[in-house]
């Protein structure tokens, strides 16, 4: 097997010395380029980066919890996977019945503010163990709207009812692969206004030839440090599960970004990053007794020979 890191590595060194510096949304300030592409051939192995350790296991929570449709964070705190805690957080800071310390600008705070920090910490624990204790609590505040889950399988429609695009890009790429329209969209620009968090993975397309099932993704927006490396090993995993269900072989994933960005605050992280040096990629196993993407959990996933070097911790922006 040969290593996958090489296309990622090579686009940090790109953004780190062409890069344009911006800031941004979050007050953190970026270092960004326009327009980048990677592509991972998926029978070379899969494309989880080795140079540094990436939790395979919130990927494939976060991957099984878009496929259900949903789009509460009780799925994912029930597996252990925090990583969209401060978007429902804030949902619940924000409103009326919330009595306890002040938690604007959270996460800023929390990064600048140690004092600060252990108060959020705090509150945080207290919301999670919450959501999960607490069901009418969790269906009121543990929801994040119409992100991917709702958008991949309940997409509503103007005059009632629902799209479900997952299914349906399936009986396409089953029926009618040479089609040029096997795609699946999470943008709606009536949603995007009154949204949190406006969807990243705005679009993703599916090709087939030669046997083989590639997919490439359009990603509005990748922080290239801590987002991207997951994008990357769960659109890789989508492309397997969705190769299973249709009886393709693996092809391409393609990714291609739009404002690709390091956080000033990610700089360090991405100069140690770039002076490991990359492992063979493991192989992703598929238990074979199951062919239908709905019908996979988490024990039917799993990575193989998967070497890499030790975590990088760094905040992420919010
Ligand atoms: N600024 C920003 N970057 C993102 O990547 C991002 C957002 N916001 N908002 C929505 C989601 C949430 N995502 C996240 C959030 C946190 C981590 C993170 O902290 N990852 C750590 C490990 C976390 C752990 O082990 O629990 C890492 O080292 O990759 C990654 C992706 C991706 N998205
Ligand atoms: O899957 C994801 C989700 C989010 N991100 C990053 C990209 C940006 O740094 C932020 C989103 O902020 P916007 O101002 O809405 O662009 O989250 C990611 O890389 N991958």
């Amino acid at each position: 097997m040969a290593n996958q890191d090489q296309a990622y590595l090579d686009l940090l060194k790109k953004i780190m010395t062409e890069g344009n510096d911006k800031n941004d949304r979050t007050g953190t300030g970026t270092r960004s380029l326009f327009g980048a592409q990677m592509r991972f051939d998926l029978s070379q192995g899969f494309p989880i980066l080795t140079t540094k350790r990436v939790p395979f296991g919130l990927i494939k929570s976060e991957l099984l919890w878009f496929l259900r449709g949903d789009t509460n964070i009780r799925f994912l705190l029930e597996h252990k996977n925090h990583i969209w805690d401060e978007w429902a957080f804030k949902n619940w800071v924000t409103s009326p019945e919330y009595q306890g310390p002040d938690m604007t600008d959270f996460g800023l705070r929390s990064q600048k503010d140690p004092g600060f920090k252990a108060v959020y910490d705090e509150e945080m624990k207290k919301f999670c163990q919450r959501i999960l204790d607490d069901e009418a609590f969790a269906q009121k505040y543990g929801n994040l709207g119409d992100v991917y889950g709702a958008q991949w399988r309940h997409w509503g429609k103007r005059d009632g009812g629902f799209i479900d695009q997952i299914a349906d890009v399936i009986e396409q790429i089953n029926t009618n692969p040479d089609s040029r329209r096997l795609i699946v969209t999470a943008w709606n620009p009536e949603d995007v206004p009154s949204s949190a968090l406006p969807p990243c993975h705005v679009l993703f397309q599916f090709y087939v030839a030669d046997g083989k099932l590639s997919l490439q993704l359009y990603q509005r927006s990748g922080d290239m440090f801590l987002g991207v490396p997951f994008n990357i090993a769960s659109y890789s995993l989508l492309l397997s599960l969705i190769a299973r269900e249709t009886g393709l072989e693996v092809g391409e994933f393609v990714h291609t970004i739009g404002d690709a960005h390091i956080y000033k605050n990610h700089f360090a992280q991405v100069e140690e990053q770039l002076k490991r040096t990359p492992f063979d990629a493991p192989t992703l196993w598929l238990n074979p007794e199951k062919k239908k993407v709905a019908d996979f959990e988490m024990a039917d996933i799993k990575l193989v020979n998967y070497q890499h070097g030790s975590t990088i911790k760094a905040p992420v922006a919010v």
